[in-house]
């Protein structure tokens, strides 16, 4: 069907009649949709010749259905005056439903409409199939994609003064929110309808990706140049590289259910987010992208009102009241400066861990990856007397071997092939007066650890291909997920530089082991909402029932993801949260080995599970979207256990 002209109005009524006399179908003169609505009616025992009564909900239903839309009539605003200026002339009422098909704003051509479709067209009149059989609305919200319904196709006869064009509106997450759609007496030269509509609704899912609060918005392209957005692919992304929302077309494209929570930008893309995150800043345009599948693209950061390009700043942007931007503080990551961590133990030890910096010690903190270690590095910084100078953090395992050395101590010009002219300041020596924040120093190849260890005692630093020395001073921060014990035991990392950086060791125990987890979950939420939103009962208990083998980062996606989907004013439940969290919560002791550990492994090989079965049985997805690594997924395969 498509943006074919319409049909004469004789031949679909002849159609019409085919199909409930005979019940012959004409796919190539009515759309497939518009029959498989038609085959609902009947099928809820529905008669053509019924009289239709567009009935508008009552006040208070009315405001509430406001309230819940709240997002989608803001981001419609603009998007919907614009359609309705280029359709004045063409006699078209516009709106907007939501996504059970109840009218949400109107506008456009009203006066120009026969009373009963002013009658119809109303807020708070139920729109949907079951309430006024086949429409454009109803059919776009069924079938997800534009449709456009003439006079006779509507099931109803008495609907046969109705010629309309809809189509969907898709949240970034994947959700139907609702539909657009145009409405007129008049069939008359309705080129244009369903493109129109589509190019609306389009309009209004970028103004939603508007407000995500990502680290970075980029858009991917066929060519260097493109720049109409609309034809391309759009991915939010989080402080981690996390994927936060996505565009429907790279949805389609990418053939993954990406809205789903714990896909990091790694699982799609060659390389590491932070690296292409750098070159992206630096950049005048797009930049060159390989994804996974070897495909090459052209990325580029979208840029958004008020922001440089595609960068949520520190800041990140949400909607207060009508479409008024108001800043919050950073979406996702903790406020770091204020005394209270969400744990109680770790507040205390972070008190101590200050004290050992002021008194010129390093700290080194252990944790399981996802626990929060570049959290506390950061808050150790913030909260120490060096402050006000640089915090440089280098993650030892990111940076390949043959960079590292002259990323940590840098560079004399010609020290090597494409040295700069110059030379180079290493992050040692940039650190001076700040943090030097190792973070996975247990990767840190064995050669480089004596230099380092060297540099640490004499407090002094040489260039690569220099032999002049300079004094360096700065406070000392290790991190790293390894057992670095068994490391030192097993020769891959030197005892002699373990005893140097572990004057003080901030160990973060695992989520599932933490007694705050509702404090944290709290703080989490009211960072993100601005102290505005709150958990219901349920939702508390579930997030204290899960074990969070991804520990701090896969709790933190889940209450974006939960904050991201409830609906506006209502408390976060239970049923927000992403599938992987909702497992069932098992009575303490029904698990082998019984008693709460029984019950936590239980829950873990349950969450694995389930984050198989979400991965198609891809272990290094799923592995990733649990935060443990692919040899532990692989060994509790292969034991039987999962
Ligand atoms: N106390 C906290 N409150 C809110 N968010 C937190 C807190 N601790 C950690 N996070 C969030 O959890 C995520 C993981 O934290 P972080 O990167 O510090 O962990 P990590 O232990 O360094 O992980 P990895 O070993 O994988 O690098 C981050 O996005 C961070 O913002």
């Amino acid at each position: 069907m498509g943006l074919l002209a319409p049909a004469s109005m004789e031949r679909i009524v002849a159609a019409r009649r085919a199909y409930f006399d005979d019940g012959r179908e004409d796919g190539s003169l009515i759309d497939p949709a518009i029959y498989r609505s038609w085959s609902r009616c009947i099928a809820a025992a529905r008669s053509e010749s019924e009289a239709i009564a567009f009935e508008q909900v009552g006040r208070s239903r009315l405001s509430e259905l406001v309230q819940r839309n709240r997002m989608l009539l803001e981001a419609g605003t603009g998007p919907v005056a614009d359609l309705e200026k280029a359709i004045a002339g063409a006699g078209y009422a516009v709106l907007l439903t939501d996504s059970r098909g109840y009218a949400i704003s109107v506008g456009g051509a009203l006066e120009q409409q026969h009373p009963e479709i002013r009658q119809a067209i109303r807020p708070g009149v139920d729109l949907s199939e079951g309430a006024i059989g086949t429409s454009a609305m109803a059919c776009a919200l069924k079938e997800r994609r534009p449709v456009r319904v003439f006079g006779p196709e509507h099931f109803f006869s008495a609907n046969k003064l109705f010629h309309c064009a809809a189509a969907p509106i898709v949240d970034p997450r994947g959700g139907l929110i609702g539909t657009v759609d145009i409405t007129r007496g008049s069939s008359h030269a309705d080129f244009g309808a369903l493109s129109l509509v589509t190019r609306c609704a389009h309009a209004i899912e970028y103004e939603l990706f508007r407000r995500i609060p990502a680290r970075a918005i980029v858009t991917l392209a066929w060519q260097p140049h493109s720049t109409e957005p609309s034809a391309d692919l759009i991915l939010a992304f989080g402080d981690d590289g996390e994927i936060l929302a996505t565009n429907e077309a790279t949805r389609r494209f990418m053939g993954v259910d990406t809205y789903q929570i714990g896909l990091q930008y790694e699982d799609l893309f060659e390389g590491r987010f932070g690296t292409t995150l750098t070159l992206l800043q630096g950049a005048r345009g797009a930049i060159p992208v390989q994804l996974r599948s070897g495909i090459c693209m052209y990325a580029s950061l979208w840029a958004r009102e008020g922001q440089g390009a595609g960068l949520a700043a520190p800041a990140a942007v949400a909607v207060a009241g009508a479409g008024r931007a108001v800043r919050l503080k950073p979406a996702s990551v903790p406020d770091t400066t204020t005394s209270d961590f969400g744990d109680g133990r770790i507040n205390e030890e972070l008190e101590i861990g200050l004290k050992a910096l002021h008194s010129g010690l390093p700290v080194l903190v252990l944790g399981e990856t996802g626990t929060g270690k570049d959290v506390v590095a950061r808050a150790l910084h913030e909260r120490s007397t060096r402050r006000d100078a640089a915090f440089v953090a280098i993650n030892c395992a990111a940076i390949p071997e043959s960079l590292i050395e002259s990323e940590l101590f840098g560079y004399e010009e010609g020290a090597f092939t494409g040295a700069r002219r110059g030379g180079a300041a290493g992050r040692i020596e940039q650190a001076g007066g700040g943090t030097l924040f190792l973070d996975e120093i247990g990767d840190m190849p064995l050669h480089l650890q004596a230099r380092l260890l060297r540099v640490l005692e004499s407090k002094e630093v040489s260039r690569l291909g220099g032999s002049a020395t300079q004094r360096v001073d700065f406070q000392l921060v290790c991190a790293t997920h390894q057992d670095i014990e068994q490391a030192v035991r097993e020769g891959r990392f030197r005892r002699d530089l373990y005893y140097r950086i572990n004057a003080f060791v901030l160990t973060l125990s695992p989520l599932r082991l933490r007694p705050h987890l509702k404090a944290l979950a709290c703080s989490i939420l009211a960072g993100l909402s601005d102290g505005a939103r709150s958990f219901s009962p349920e939702a508390l208990e579930r997030l204290a029932a899960y074990p969070w083998p991804g520990n701090v980062r896969e709790f933190r996606n889940a209450i974006i993801y939960a904050h991201a989907i409830a609906p506006a004013g209502e408390r976060i439940g239970a049923g927000h949260f992403p599938r992987s969290v909702l497992v069932p919560v098992l009575p303490e002791g029904t698990a082998t080995g019984g008693g709460q550990a029984g019950v936590l492994a239980s829950l873990e090989r349950e969450a694995m599970r389930r984050a198989l079965d979400e991965c198609a049985g891809n272990v290094r997805l799923a592995a990733k979207r649990l935060g443990i690594s692919r040899a532990t997924l692989y060994r509790r395969i292969h034991s039987g256990e999962v």
